[in-house]
């Protein structure tokens, strides 16, 4: 059966728990194609000297607090549903919840399939750089973040390669560095401001209680036959996500997507992306501010390429660095992209539906940041790839613009953003307040 036919209509709504297949789904046919004609950066006798790419890890298993909802909604709709439709006795009778609270979030073998294929694609883009003589002369860099689904992530692209080559083991490590992948764990101003504080997100909450998320679970509750008040928003979630892991993982259209049309995943979409608006995007500086670490850490490679390649050798031709989501939204937002002229707010759904800021088509398991600088006959140049997929810098209309120009643009960050102030919890001394 083709295997498209196979994908439920809303797979294209599953925010952070999307499939990278939704985002490039020419890779449904073929994993390893790759489109070579968007590196022609618009200019003449360009080689590229230097790749960073920041990824996030690859598709895993639910965490445990969601682990834990979806077996609240079994046990529901084993007890409470009455079956009337066909989906709805496939649940009861033939599905059953295989999940664990020990798989927390683990990357799962698709994941690692993930970091495998993007690798080859990767080396097939830039063979001169991503090539088995860097791997061994040591100029390829590998930084991860110390949660396990990034480090096999890590390990799993390091896989993908050394089998594209037919290399044994060539000793290959990877540095954990948190200090770079997970920043907002050590900024002080976003664990209290945010990740600490429930008001940070009331937006969140304020849309749990809206009219276009109560449709959604008195349809739910009038599908399974049980009381409004037994189907909470949380219950509601659970459903979606079990679609949405049950394709991601095991590629099925599972029962659990007849719960859902379109316009109900749109609702459910709009909440994940309030959640990573308020929580990672737009909605407090500080959840940007938090990633200047990250940010000068690729302009001071970027800068180091830019001053070795005068002298003909660039000493580390690629940096791998893998991440969450949580890693790549912010410095997205810090860089100015998918930035909406309207904040994203609980009552402004329907004005939002065209946003820019759609985690959908942004962060998908194992989306990647790429930015690649060449050497060309008139100057280096800056390429940012997203998702393997040219985007153009904020305010720059050039696909490929002189790197002096990024810089230019980047300005006020290069020369502040500094992670220490920016995060450094402002304590009153109420003797020098007064
Ligand atoms: O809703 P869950 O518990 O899955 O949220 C996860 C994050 O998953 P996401 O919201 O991005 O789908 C997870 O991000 P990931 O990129 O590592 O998958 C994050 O690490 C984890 O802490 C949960 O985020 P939260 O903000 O703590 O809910």
């Amino acid at each position: 059966k083709d295997v498209n036919s196979n994908i439920p209509a809303i797979a294209n709504y599953f925010g952070t728990k999307g499939r990278y297949e939704e985002v490039n789904p020419h890779l449904l046919d073929d994993i390893l194609s790759v489109n070579k004609s968007i590196l022609k950066p618009g200019c003449t006798g360009c080689t590229a000297v230097h790749v960073t790419a920041i990824i996030r890890h690859g598709t895993r298993f639910p965490t445990s607090k969601n682990i834990r909802r979806m077996q609240r909604l079994y046990d529901l709709v084993l007890n409470e549903a009455v079956a009337t439709d066909t989906w709805l006795n496939d649940i009861k009778t033939k599905w059953h919840m295989w999940y664990t609270d020990d798989m927390d979030g683990k990357l799962v073998k698709k994941g690692r399939d993930d970091h495998r294929h993007l690798a080859v694609r990767l080396a097939t883009l830039f063979p001169s750089l991503i090539s088995e003589e860097n791997l061994r002369n040591g100029r390829i860099r590998f930084i991860t973040s110390s949660k396990h689904r990034c480090v096999d992530s890590v390990v799993a692209f390091q896989e993908g390669l050394l089998n594209l080559w037919k290399v044994a083991e060539v000793g290959l490590g990877h540095k954990i560095n948190d200090e770079l992948m997970r920043f907002f764990d050590q900024c002080q101003r976003f664990i209290e401001g945010v990740e600490n504080n429930k008001t940070a997100l009331e937006q969140v909450y304020l849309f749990k209680d809206s009219a276009e998320m109560k449709r959604v679970q008195m349809k739910m509750a009038d599908q399974l036959q049980v009381p409004y008040s037994h189907i909470t928003t949380d219950l509601v979630e659970a459903a979606f996500f079990l679609c949405s892991y049950e394709l991601a993982i095991k590629s099925l259209n599972s029962p659990w997507c007849n719960l859902f049309d379109e316009t109900d995943a749109q609702v459910l979409e709009y909440k994940n992306d309030l959640k990573q608006y308020w929580k990672r995007g737009y909605g407090h500086d500080i959840n940007r501010k938090s990633s200047c670490t990250l940010f000068h850490d690729l302009f001071n490679r970027l800068d180091r390429a830019a001053h070795e390649i005068r002298f003909g050798h660039v000493s580390e031709a690629v940096t791998i660095q893998v991440g969450h989501a949580e890693t790549l939204l912010p410095l997205l937002a810090l860089m100015g992209f998918f930035r909406d002229e309207m904040p994203l707010t609980a009552d402004n759904l329907d004005m939002q539906r065209g946003r820019t800021f759609c985690t959908s088509r942004i962060v998908p398991y194992a989306a990647n940041l790429v930015f690649v600088l060449y050497d060309c006959s008139e100057g280096l140049r800056l390429q940012f790839l997203l998702n393997e997929k040219p985007l153009n810098f904020p305010n720059i209309n050039h696909s490929a613009p002189l790197y002096g120009t990024v810089r230019e643009a980047y300005g006020e960050l290069l020369h502040g953003c500094n992670f220490e102030k920016e995060c450094e919890l402002h304590i009153p001394n109420h003797a020098n307040e007064l």
